[in-house]
């Protein structure tokens, strides 16, 4: 199974190092990028055929002529330009794989010549670590021993959830965007814990480990937070004091608000 995977940031870069993580042929990737700059770096991270629009104009063109799976890796304000800047190099039973945040099977459809099968995704970059979230709505044309095709890519390093296409959003608000908000509690944990007094690289490893600790702890398929929290929250104790008062500052509705502006944003970028 040939794959092309254009653009090669974070996230497409997350597939790759889950991909090669599991074995996956090397001269069975290739990859293209924007800038040479970008090509150089990824090309020697990964040891995969990188190439620059940048260097060679129509690179992505080529890139995708012999491919069996193409998975659109660029910012969603650029992949309808990009898919119809590949259309014509396409063969119809190439399957067209999107990554972006908002556009929709619609969108992309209309992009493409007539039938080309598309599958429209929404990962995390966790594959980078074998431990990702995948969402996967399927487009009308493809067939399903193509959809099991795409599906392996993604199951080589996460877990992969078939979905109507118009709960994606919601998946991106949790899963796709959701390791960002944990780096964020990471940052704020230490932040409050240099308040505290602590030194900023003690405060800096306390959190990183705890948070390495309590997702080690979910890792289980029977893991369940409600009985963890209850676990550590000892009655009259100070967990239980910290968790009040992060109910009294509302803490689960800051999450509902963050993840509907998640959504909103969703819609506007797909609209
Ligand atoms: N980051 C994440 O955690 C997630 C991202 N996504 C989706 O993934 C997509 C990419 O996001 P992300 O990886 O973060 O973005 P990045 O900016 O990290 O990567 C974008 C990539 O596209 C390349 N690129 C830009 N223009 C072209 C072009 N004309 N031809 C070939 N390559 C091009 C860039 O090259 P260069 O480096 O040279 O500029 C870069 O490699 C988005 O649609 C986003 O919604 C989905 C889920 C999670
Ligand atoms: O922030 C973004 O738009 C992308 C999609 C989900 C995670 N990162």
């Amino acid at each position: 199974m040939r794959i092309s995977f254009i653009g090669l940031g974070h996230l497409n870069s997350a597939i790759v190092a889950g991909l090669l993580a599991d074995g996956y042929d090397r001269d069975n990737i290739v990859a293209t990028t924007h800038s040479a700059a970008s090509a150089a770096t990824r090309r020697q991270e990964f040891g995969i055929s990188v190439t620059a629009e940048e260097d060679s104009p129509g690179t992505n063109a080529q890139a995708v002529a012999d491919a069996d799976i193409v998975v659109l890796g660029v910012k969603p304000f650029h992949i309808v330009d990009t898919a119809q800047s590949l259309a014509d190099a396409l063969r119809p039973e190439t399957v067209v794989v999107s990554v972006a945040a908002g556009t929709t099977l619609a969108t992309l459809t209309s992009a493409l010549p007539e039938g080309q099968p598309v599958v429209r995704t929404m990962p995390n970059v966790a594959l980078t670590v074998g431990k990702g979230a995948v969402g996967l709505a399927r487009g009308a044309t493809v067939t399903d021993e193509q959809v099991a095709q795409v599906e392996r890519l993604f199951a080589a390093s996460g877990t992969v959830f078939h979905l109507p296409e118009d709960q994606l959003n919601a998946l991106a608000a949790m899963a796709g965007s959701g390791p960002g908000y944990v780096f964020r509690f990471v940052n704020a944990l230490a932040a409050g814990g240099m308040a505290l007094g602590l030194d900023e690289h003690v405060a800096q490893e306390l959190a990183r480990l705890t948070v390495v600790g309590a997702g080690a702890m979910l890792d289980t398929d029977d893991a369940d937070p409600a009985a963890l929290e209850d676990s550590i929250a000892t009655e009259g104790g100070v967990t239980e004091a910290a968790l009040n008062s992060l109910d009294a500052n509302d803490f689960n509705q800051v999450i509902v608000q963050a993840l509907q502006a998640n959504v909103t944003r969703s819609q506007e970028l797909g609209a």
